[in-house]
C-alpha cells in the first residue's frame, strides 16, 4: 500500500506533509506527496475574508480526495472548515505544535510615533484592537517567507504570524515576542489529516493520531461551529490538557476591539467530549455574541 498525500505546494505546507509521511512511515506504511494549488494560494492581493471565507485553502484537495485522486489531504487544521463537504471527515491529527500567535519586528526597526500592526486575520485584528485601541492595523498575507519580506520592507511595527509556522519551516529566531494575551485561532497550530468517510486505512491513521491534540482541536472547532464563525471571524479558542484535566478559554470580539465576551472553563479530562465546546459557545451566546459576530461580518 503506496498512499498519495495531498498537500498544498507552500514550503510550510510540505513540511507538514512530510511530517504526515513520517509518521506514516513509522507505522511501516508508504506514502508520496502529490501538490496541488489551492485558490488561497492562487489569489494572494485579496484579504482573506473577502475571498468567500470557507475552504479557500482546502477545496481543491476537498475535490481530489472525492475524486480518488489523493488518499488523504494534509492541512494546518484551523484553515479547514468546520463543517467538511460530504464524504469527507477529519480522521486523524498530528501532536499540537505551538499554538500562540507570535509578534514580528521587522530586521531593522524604525523608531516611529504611531503603532501600525500588520496581519491579515481579522481575529489578531480584533485582540490587538482590543488590547491596544490606539495602534493602527494594516493587512497583510501571503506565505509566510512573503509576510515576512513584507514586515522588513514596511513602515510597521510588526506582523502578526502563527508561532507554529514560524517554527516549523526555520523563522523561529524572527519571533520577537510570544503573544500569550492573545487567544489563537481554534486548532492553530495542529496539523489535520482529511480523507474520505470510507477507507481502507482506518486503523494506520488512528496509529498515528493524537488523541489529546484531537481532543482539544474538536472542542475548539465545536466551539467555532456553534458561533457559526469560519477561520476569518473574530473568535478565540485554545483547550490544552495538564494533569488529566482540560483548560479551556474563548472569547468573541467585535472587529474593532471595543467589545468582548469571554469564556473559561476546566473539566475532567475523562469528561472531555467536542459537544463541550457547543456548551461553552451557547453561554457566550446567550450573553449576545451573535449580536458582535454578526456587526463584524458587516462591517
Ligand atoms: N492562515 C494561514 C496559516 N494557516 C496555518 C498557519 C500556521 C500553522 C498553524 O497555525 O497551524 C498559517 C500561518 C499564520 O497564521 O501565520
Amino acid at each position: 500500500m503506496k498512499l498519495r498525500i495531498g498537500t498544498r505546494k507552500s514550503t510550510l505546507a510540505l513540511w507538514q506533509a512530510n511530517k504526515v509521511a513520517d509518521a506514516l512511515h513509522q507505522q511501516g506504511i508508504d506514502s508520496e506527496l502529490v501538490e496541488i494549488e489551492s485558490f488561497g494560494d492562487k489569489v494572494q492581493d485579496i484579504p482573506l475574508n473577502k475571498l468567500g471565507d470557507k475552504g479557500v485553502f482546502t477545496k481543491a484537495l476537498d475535490d481530489a480526495l472525492l475524486a480518488g485522486e489523493i488518499d488523504l489531504a494534509v492541512h494546518s487544521l484551523k484553515d479547514v472548515p468546520t463543517v467538511l463537504p460530504e464524504g469527507l471527515k477529519l480522521t486523524a491529527v498530528l501532536e499540537r505544535g505551538n499554538p500562540a500567535d507570535a509578534l514580528v519586528r521587522p530586521a531593522q526597526p524604525k523608531k516611529m510615533d504611531t503603532r501600525v500592526i500588520a496581519t491579515g486575520s481579522i481575529r489578531r485584528t480584533a485582540f490587538w484592537k482590543n488590547r491596544f485601541p490606539e495602534d493602527e492595523v494594516v493587512g497583510l498575507r501571503g506565505n509566510v517567507p512573503t509576510r515576512l519580506d513584507k514586515v522588513d520592507s514596511n513602515e510597521w511595527y510588526g506582523g502578526i504570524f502563527a508561532a507554529a509556522g514560524l517554527e516549523r519551516i526555520g523563522y523561529e529566531d524572527r519571533i520577537s515576542e510570544v503573544l500569550h494575551w492573545m487567544i489563537p485561532a481554534p486548532s492553530q497550530g495542529i496539523v489535520g489529516i482529511v480523507t474520505a468517510d470510507e477507507i481502507e486505512f482506518e486503523n494506520e491513521l488512528a496509529k498515528i493520531d493524537h488523541k489529546e491534540s484531537h481532543i482539544c482541536g474538536a472542542i475548539e472547532r465545536a466551539f467555532l461551529n456553534e458561533l457559526e464563525a469560519g477561520c476569518s471571524s473574530p473568535v478565540g479558542a485554545h483547550a490544552y490538557i495538564k494533569n488529566e484535566m482540560l483548560y479551556f478559554v474563548g472569547a468573541v470580539l467585535s472587529l474593532d476591539g471595543s467589545r468582548r465576551l469571554d469564556v473559561e472553563q476546566e473539566i475532567l479530562l475523562g469528561e472531555a467530549s467536542a459537544d463541550k465546546g457547543t456548551t461553552w459557545a451557547k453561554m457566550l451566546k446567550s450573553e449576545g455574541a451573535e449580536e458582535i459576530l454578526e456587526q463584524a461580518e458587516n462591517g
